[in-house]
């Protein structure tokens, strides 16, 4: 255990959205590492596990209280991965969208530029268009929902701040955590099949999926490196959710044939998704030495995962 003066000397670290998949898993390698000061701030109780942080109740969509939190901590670093991530819930309540997606970084990007923090935003594939994939970074953005141009918009404030800043830009992240507020498409095709449930599954979107502790090493990696820029932190392979589907259920020796090919005209949602995104991960590769699971691998961290869950 860290002495006083030793932790003193750390670099604070403060993490937005901690309740969240990405937020959980960001928290619990920043505590095995131990390198940081590290505060985990959420809407509300907090939903963590373990301890080795401070967890700090944040609303960011309250000004005032964000500037009064993070000029009182004045964090080396903030990992802002908060936000409204129900793409239907984003288009059907627009207001509580932006208000979540992009007033709340307005708010924290001042706040970083006050205390002269490196920010860095996670962001999506969801700010294209879906023409074309798998994307680098240097692609055009042209979103397709409201969600999507919430974190353009929001790119656009951080890109504009004054302080250090990086975009981690991911995809389709799934793996297991405590008390979530939304599933995800591993989790769900798992929990639909088992329930012997038949679902229609798009074979027309092209993803790369992304284990969450994958997104977290990326997210970590950009801290310690002081990166700046864009970088896609995803994946590596190009799927269909589909296949994404089938991978699941061979591994899981669950029924396929409740698995029903569908596509973007037979299989709707409130809110458009880009056809083909993915992305091309050679910069994260080249320049942090991010090196991420295949989605088998993955599927296997999670079924351990969800093993030692049940014990
Ligand atoms: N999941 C995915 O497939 C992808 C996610 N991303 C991005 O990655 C980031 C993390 O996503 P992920 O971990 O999956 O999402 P989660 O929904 O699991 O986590 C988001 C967290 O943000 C919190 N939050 C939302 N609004 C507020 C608010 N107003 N004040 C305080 N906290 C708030 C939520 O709180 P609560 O739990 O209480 O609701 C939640 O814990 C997001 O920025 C998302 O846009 C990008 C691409 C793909
Ligand atoms: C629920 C469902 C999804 N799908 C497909 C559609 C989609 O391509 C994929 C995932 O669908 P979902 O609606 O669960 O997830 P979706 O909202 O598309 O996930 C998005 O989340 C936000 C936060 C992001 O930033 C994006 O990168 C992306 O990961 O599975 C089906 O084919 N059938 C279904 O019944």
């Amino acid at each position: 255990m860290a002495t006083a003066t030793q932790m003193a000397n750390k670099k604070k670290i403060f993490i937005t959205g901690a309740n969240g998949l990405l937020g959980q898993k960001l928290v619990s390698q920043l505590v095995e590492k131990g390198d940081f000061q590290i505060f985990a701030s959420g809407k509300g109780e907090c939903r963590l596990p373990g301890e080795g942080f401070k967890y700090v109740s944040l609303e960011i969509t309250n000004a005032s209280e964000v500037e009064k939190t993070l000029a009182e901590i004045k964090p080396d670093i903030i990992i802002h991965g908060a936000a409204m991530t129900h793409v239907d819930q984003c288009e059907l309540n627009q207001e509580a969208c932006y208000d979540s997606n992009v007033n709340a970084t307005a708010y924290l990007v001042k706040a970083a530029e006050a205390a002269k923090a490196h920010f860095i935003f996670v962001s999506t594939d969801f700010i294209f268009s879906g023409e074309e994939g798998p994307l680098d970074e240097n692609a055009e953005a042209a979103p397709v929902n409201y969600y999507g141009e919430t974190k353009l918009e929001a790119e656009q404030s951080v890109i504009a701040s004054k302080t250090k800043w990086a975009i981690v830009r991911t995809v389709l992240v799934f793996g297991i955590a405590h008390d979530l507020s939304r599933s995800n498409i591993v989790l769900w095709v798992k929990s639909s099949l088992e329930a012997g449930k038949e679902i229609q599954v798009v074979d027309d979107q092209f993803r790369t999926p992304t284990l969450a502790e994958d997104l977290a090493t990326g997210c970590i990696l950009i801290a310690e490196y002081e990166a700046e820029g864009i970088f896609n932190i995803s994946g590596p392979d190009f799927l269909t959710p589909y296949e994404m589907a089938n991978i699941t259920a061979d591994y899981f020796g669950l029924n396929k044939n409740l698995i029903k090919r569908a596509d973007s005209t037979t299989f709707t949602q409130p809110a458009k998704r880009p056809l083909k995104t993915g992305f091309v991960i050679k910069k994260a590769r080249e320049q942090l030495g991010f090196e991420p699971k295949s989605f088998r691998t993955a599927i296997g961290i999670l079924a351990k995962q969800i093993i030692l869950a049940r014990s």
